[in-house]
């Protein structure tokens, strides 16, 4: 299985409705270039997720432009595409989510996830944001793809719930800043070891709101061995991936065994 994690430069100075055509295009190219399985696209590409103030006037309803898009640019590619996260306003409760949306390669929507963990404590995402609240799941012909988003990558408890849902690739588009790369880096890591999966963390480049991103999309496999790592511009990363390696991994060195699945944590001393 060939997989490609677009990283997209988000700058300013870019119209959306440009950088939504340009990434359609780049799609339909690296999967023509590279013969990928799978294309990974980062999270708010259309705005930037530091750019607050834009979420709300570049909000979409779920089947809105960059669904459109995508969607054509996954069935023209013939490939799965995760197309990162776009500003979702939902027709059901008028709220704003930050949604991913996954599409086959017939261009059928397969999964839409609205991230749980908001980023911003008392301010951005946390506050203009609905959280979602469910774990997503994507079956594929080769494997299972577990869905989360950027500031969810902090948290273990929810990779632990896709992996019993059976995820054996965690697909993680941010918008992650420089500021905090070594975290982000480690982190990836962390999730891929701790869970035996492989993990296809992809950011944003460029700067946006004042705030210059990480890049370093990274991908990692059920071992920790880092086999793909982008610098902070924008890039390609294209890599192959042998999805019974989990199965092996777990096989060879059967630590989720040892989780104490259904019983109560230890009492404390
Ligand atoms: N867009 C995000 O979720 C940013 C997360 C972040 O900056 C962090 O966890 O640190």
């Amino acid at each position: 299985m060939r997989a490609s994690l677009i990283q997209i430069a988000v700058d300013e100075g870019e119209p959306v409705n440009s950088r939504r055509s340009r990434v359609a295009s780049l799609v339909r190219e690296v999967s023509a270039r590279d013969g990928s399985d799978l294309v990974v696209l980062p999270e708010l590409w259309t705005t930037g997720a530091f750019a607050y103030e834009s979420f709300a006037e570049e909000a979409e309803p779920l089947e809105g432009p960059t669904y459109e898009a995508m969607a054509k640019a996954a069935s023209d590619a013939g490939v799965w595409l995760h197309a990162g996260s776009v500003p979702e306003r939902a027709a059901s409760d008028g709220a704003l989510y930050n949604t991913s949306l996954v599409f086959s390669p017939e261009g059928e929507l397969a999964a839409a996830y609205r991230k749980i963990h908001r980023f911003g404590f008392d301010k951005g995402e946390a506050v203009l944001m609905a959280a979602g609240s469910q774990l997503v799941t994507v079956r594929t012909p080769a494997t299972t793809l577990g869905l989360a988003t950027c500031y969810d990558l902090r948290f273990p408890e929810l990779f632990r719930g896709l992996v019993d849902a059976g995820a054996e690739m965690f697909v993680v588009p941010a918008g992650w800043p420089e500021r905090r790369r070594e975290h982000w880096r480690l982190l990836a890591r962390a999730r891929a070891v701790e869970d035996q999966v492989y993990v296809l963390a992809c950011g944003t480049g460029g700067t946006h709101a004042g705030v210059p991103q990480a890049g370093h999309s990274v991908v990692v496999d059920p071992w920790g061995e880092v086999l793909a790592e982008a610098g902070d511009g924008e890039e390609v990363l294209t890599v192959d991936l042998d999805p019974a390696k989990v199965a092996a991994t777990r096989e060879q060195f059967p630590a989720l065994k040892d989780r104490l699945l259904g019983q109560a944590p230890p009492p404390r001393a």
